[in-house]
């Protein structure tokens, strides 16, 4: 019996390692989808396997995802169980940082490996999971095609001024640059505008892709013109637990007031800041909205506010604004969230309508709200599938 040829995706974040199977015999269809989080802590795995069989929540062992290496192989012996009869064609994987080089998805070989590597430092808490990702899928299906897709690479067409830092020219050509990030789900959110309002697409729009990682996008006609992450992810917008936008001067403080250690100080921005740091309490936002604590509410408040004030800097950028467009664990979920970023925002054409907001619907403007305001939830998995699968076409 011949085996249907499928994609396998794998997106591993710091604690956590999603992924996905797609049917790529036509266009990509999802087979089955789930993540192993709180790696090398509590780990849990959530799986959903369509009508192959019963979707699965359980406590792992400790054993089963101690690294995102072991929880790859235990997803997998799960997906394998599911489905006897798949053949992984191609293993495509999201590749946080593709640095100045890659524009596109790319096959990895040994030496693209050894570039993206060079790329850790500038993407410390997932290009090394990415890439320990990349090498366990290697070794679990060697005849398969894999192929890496970038986070940055959405962003590479955007102008000069916004590739930039004000520093001496020497340190943009050794790649000090404004990246930006989230471009898997920038990507799709374009594509889905295409589809869904075409007028829209073509104008001026935001996306904010508020998730775990937070950022947000300016485009034009679909094509990233501005975003808020920069050289790291760290930059922009607070998040679950990294700092978001800071003055590089408390860094300085901290080494030389403080007597800190530059890992400290990286472990402190990236691990320890953002939503939980101002909270003490979580980098969860269903937690915070729940907690109603005079600290939660306050690390609230600065995350929308830093959304509001990235949301007038990008309109600038832009020339005006036809569409706000909101995705991420938050964006798609937190009625409060978007409540809150879109008050008062007449004078940018942002007219929420409440009613449709509190039903999750896709359009929730009013019909006199001048820029629409969306929810659309986004798919990074399916963008590396479809960029895995033209691969694999044009290798044949
Ligand atoms: N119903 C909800 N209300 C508020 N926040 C939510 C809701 N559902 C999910 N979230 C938040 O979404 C965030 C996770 O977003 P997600 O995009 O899944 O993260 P990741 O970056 O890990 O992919 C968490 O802060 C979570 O609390
Ligand atoms: C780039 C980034 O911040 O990704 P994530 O949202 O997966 O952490
Ligand atoms: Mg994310």
């Amino acid at each position: 019996m011949t085996k249907t040829p499928v994609a396998l995706t794998l997106n591993a974040g710091s604690s956590s390692l999603k992924f996905a199977l797609y049917d790529i015999s036509g266009t990509p269809v999802e087979l089955a989808s789930g993540l192993v989080d709180s790696i090398g802590s509590t780990p849990r795995l959530k799986a959903d396997f369509g009508a192959a069989a019963p979707s699965l929540k359980r406590d792992l062992t400790a054993a089963e995802a101690r690294d995102h290496v072991s929880a790859l192989n235990t997803a997998l012996s799960e997906l394998r169980q599911k489905f006897p009869n798949a053949k992984a064609s191609v293993v495509g994987h999201r590749v946080v940082h593709g640095g100045p080089v890659y524009a596109e998805p790319v096959e990895i070989t040994a030496e693209v490996l050894e570039e993206l590597r060079r790329f850790s430092p500038f993407a410390p808490i997932h290009q090394p999971h990415n890439l320990a990702g990349v090498e366990a899928a290697m070794a679990a299906f060697p005849d398969a095609l894999q192929v890496a897709c970038f986070d940055t690479a959405f962003h590479r067409s955007h102008p000069k001024v916004n590739d930039v830092f004000a520093l001496p020219r020497e340190y943009y050509d050794k790649g000090v640059r404004r990246y930006g990030f989230h471009g898997l789900s920038y990507d799709y959110i374009s594509g889905e505008l295409k589809r869904l309002a075409p007028l829209v697409h073509d104008g001026r729009v935001i996306v904010a892709h508020l998730g775990n990682g937070a950022s947000m996008c300016g485009m034009i006609g679909g094509h990233s013109i501005a975003s808020t992450m920069g050289f790291t992810a760290l930059d922009g917008l607070p998040m679950g637990t990294r700092t978001g936008q800071i003055d590089p001067g408390v860094i300085f403080y901290l080494v030389q007031q403080e007597g800190m250690s530059i890992d400290e100080v990286r472990q402190l921005f990236y691990s320890k800041s953002g939503l939980l740091g101002l909270s003490g309490l979580s980098n969860d936002m269903r937690t915070l909205e729940a907690a109603g604590t005079v600290e939660a509410n306050e690390a609230i408040d600065y995350f929308v506010f830093r959304i509001r004030r990235e949301l007038g800097g990008l309109a600038a950028a832009l020339g005006g604004l036809d569409a706000l467009v909101f995705c991420g664990g938050i964006g798609e979920n937190s009625r409060l969230i978007r409540e809150r970023v879109c008050e008062g925002m007449g004078w940018i054409g942002l007219e929420l309508d409440r009613e449709r907001n509190a039903r999750n619907d896709t359009l929730i403007s009013t019909e006199m709200s001048r820029a629409r305001i969306l929810v659309v939830p986004t798919n990074e998995e399916l963008v590396i599938a479809r960029a895995g699968t033209r691969l694999l076409e044009s290798a044949a």
